[in-house]
């Protein structure tokens, strides 16, 4: 085979790298030397074979002599087929890893709100982890077998093709009726692929979601659900085994022929003498290795035909557009957005033509009914998704010319949803600014009113907070999460104000945190708590996906019948009691 064409069939098969397919091609070549001195062997014991038959005897030390170099070079040449596969192997799946790591790291959010997770981590640990065990057990050595039973085919016609048709006929036949099956192989490993996919899904979400299930009394039906979806996974391996194994054992029932075929002619040749024993003994000896590497050879296409749907997978995330964009450096900090158009999924459009100037050194609030896209236009701001039409400027360039990594480092976010990491207080605030030295933090945590709950914990700055910050109230979160703001000090602010009720006290010390985090910035609020924004520099009334109405309070008051609506209602759930 041509090399440029193996290479295109790697690639395009296994997704494998310009390094990975180097290291496959010469695992194959000592893989190819490894069976050539399996059959050097053979041809040791043919020859011992024929001197006994010819009566020539020569001492033992000679054939020992034979026999010790043959295999003093064969374990060389396995040793050589085990360092390149092994080594090769690891190198190409921690670079596939890595490769896939990094992909993620420039994929939208839109990505993972479109995708499952547990789908995401099965395709970096387990799919990778599959094709790397096809990497170093079959690719290079399924190659070199294809090689290897071309060379040997070609010497069996040529020494005798009578019996070298005899010995490859059944062979050629067996994988044939292989390859027929392909089809139907990939189809079932694939359905079950899914299906083992969905199962995951339903097991991770019962596990996830298990406050929800025992509050709701759902447990029941919940384990009626994961058991069924477990059975019909179950179903589908046996098929999907039935379907793998049934043009398996078929072809190895026709390719054992081959044994019997070469018994049957040689017999035919012998008795007319058309053969000599010692023909027959070897061609015995090599329809018996064929068969063997045949078989091996099936196992190696069933393994494949297994991988194409997880191949496909991988490929389908390396070949994710990514976000891209320059390292600009960017000096002034106006925020423009110039009819803009979103939506999460193909069917309805979120953002509708928005359309606003936030100026630096200024308080823009955005306000407007629950799910009329508040939220959204700050993940737009910030690149977390990227908007489908119309622009977002900042300082004269569109966002997403401007890289991820060049925006986030202008960009601070105080979001409801605050992720903290099971990790101490004091590294979880440091995930602001990474060089800040430990008192930097301290003050920060000070000015974000965090000092006093955190020194009520069991170790202070040193406690681990629980995964998610699972210790911790939501408004302590969210204090949290303003500290590495005031640290990070990112002349844009970008702030989804918490929409729960805080305590009065809690209120009070977001509020003192919040003033003292806003000064000298671009500041973006999405505000739930309208009484607090009634100073913002401009107040942007949203609703379904639109601008309704942009000014100050008391323009507003004025010009937007909404904003009235939204500050009556407000100042009623002000009096809400239960
Ligand atoms: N990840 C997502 N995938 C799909 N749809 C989403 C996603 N996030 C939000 N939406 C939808 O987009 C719309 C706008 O959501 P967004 O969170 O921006 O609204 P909001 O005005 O901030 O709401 P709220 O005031 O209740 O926080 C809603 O209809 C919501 O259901």
């Amino acid at each position: 085979m041509e090399g440029a064409r193996m290479k295109t069939i790697l690639k395009r098969n296994f997704g494998l790298t310009d390094s990975g397919i180097r290291m496959v091609r010469r695992a194959a070549l000592a893989s190819f030397f490894v069976n050539a001195g399996y059959m050097a062997l053979m041809l040791i014991a043919m020859y011992y074979g024929d001197n006994v038959l010819k009566g020539v005897i020569r001492p033992a030390w000679y054939y020992l002599a034979i026999i010790a170099v043959t295999l003093a070079v064969l374990y060389i040449l396995i040793d050589r087929e085990y360092v390149l596969t092994f080594n090769g192997t690891y190198q190409e799946a921690t670079n596939l890893r890595l490769e896939i790591a990094d992909q993620i790291k420039k994929l939208p959010l839109s990505y993972f709100s479109r995708h499952d997770l547990s789908d995401l981590a099965q395709t970096i640990m387990q799919d990778v982890t599959d094709l790397e065990h096809a990497m170093s057990h079959s690719i290079p050595r399924c190659i070199a077998y294809v090689f290897f039973l071309t060379v040997m085919a070609v010497l069996l016609l040529a020494s005798n093709p009578l019996l070298g048709l005899a010995a490859l006929i059944p062979l050629a036949v067996g994988l044939v009726l292989m390859l027929l099956s392909q089809r139907a192989q990939k189809r079932w490993t694939e359905k079950y692929f899914w299906k083992m996919r969905e199962t995951t899904e339903a097991f991770q979400e019962a596990i996830e979601l298990q406050r929800e299930i025992k509050s709701c009394r759902y447990e029941d039906k919940n384990y009626q659900e994961v058991s069924a979806s477990l059975d019909a996974a179950e179903r589908l391996r046996v098929r999907t085994e039935l379907m793998q194994s049934m043009p398996i054992l078929l072809s190895t029932a026709v390719m054992k022929l081959s044994i019997g075929f070469v018994a049957a002619v040689s017999a035919a040749l012998l008795r007319i003498n058309a053969v000599q024993m010692i023909y027959v003994i070897g061609f015995l000896l090599v329809s018996m290795r064929l068969t063997d590497a045949v078989g091996v050879m099936e196992d190696f296409f069933a393994e494949f035909f297994y991988l194409d749907a997880r191949i496909k997978r991988i490929g389908e995330l390396r070949n994710t557009p990514t976000q891209q964009g320059k390292n600009l450096e960017l000096e002034h900090f106006d925020i423009e957005l110039k009819d803009v158009r979103f939506a999460y999924n193909d069917e309805t459009k979120v953002i509708n033509g928005v359309s606003f100037v936030a100026k630096q050194d200024q308080v823009t609030a955005i306000v407007g009914p629950s799910g009329c896209g508040k939220s959204t236009i700050l993940r737009l701001i910030s690149r977390l998704y990227d908007y489908d039409g119309g622009s977002i400027r900042i300082d004269g360039h569109d966002i997403q010319e401007i890289s991820t990594d060049a925006l986030f480092d202008k960009v601070s976010f105080v979001f409801q949803d605050v992720i903290l990491f099971n990790s101490s207080v004091l590294d979880n605030i440091r995930m602001g600014r990474l060089d800040a030295t430990d008192e930097e933090v301290r003050q920060a945590a000070r000015l974000a009113n965090c000092e006093d709950f955190i020194l009520r914990l069991p170790e202070g700055y040193d406690t681990l907070i629980g995964e998610n910050g699972s210790k911790l109230s939501g408004g302590e979160r969210q204090r949290i999460s303003i500290a590495r703001a005031l640290l990070k000090n990112a002349p844009i602010l970008l702030l989804d104000e918490i929409s729960a009720s805080l305590d009065v006290e809690n209120e009070r010390k977001i509020q003192e945190a919040l003033n003292r985090l806003i000064t000298d910035k671009t500041v973006i609020i999405v505000s739930h708590r309208l009484k607090s924004i009634e100073k913002a520099d401009q107040i942007v009334v949203m609703d379904a996906g639109r601008v309704e109405a942009a000014g100050t309070h008391d323009e507003l008051m004025k010009k937007s019948p909404l904003y009235q609506r939204l500050i009556e209602k407000s100042s009623l759930t002000e009096k809400f009691t239960y």
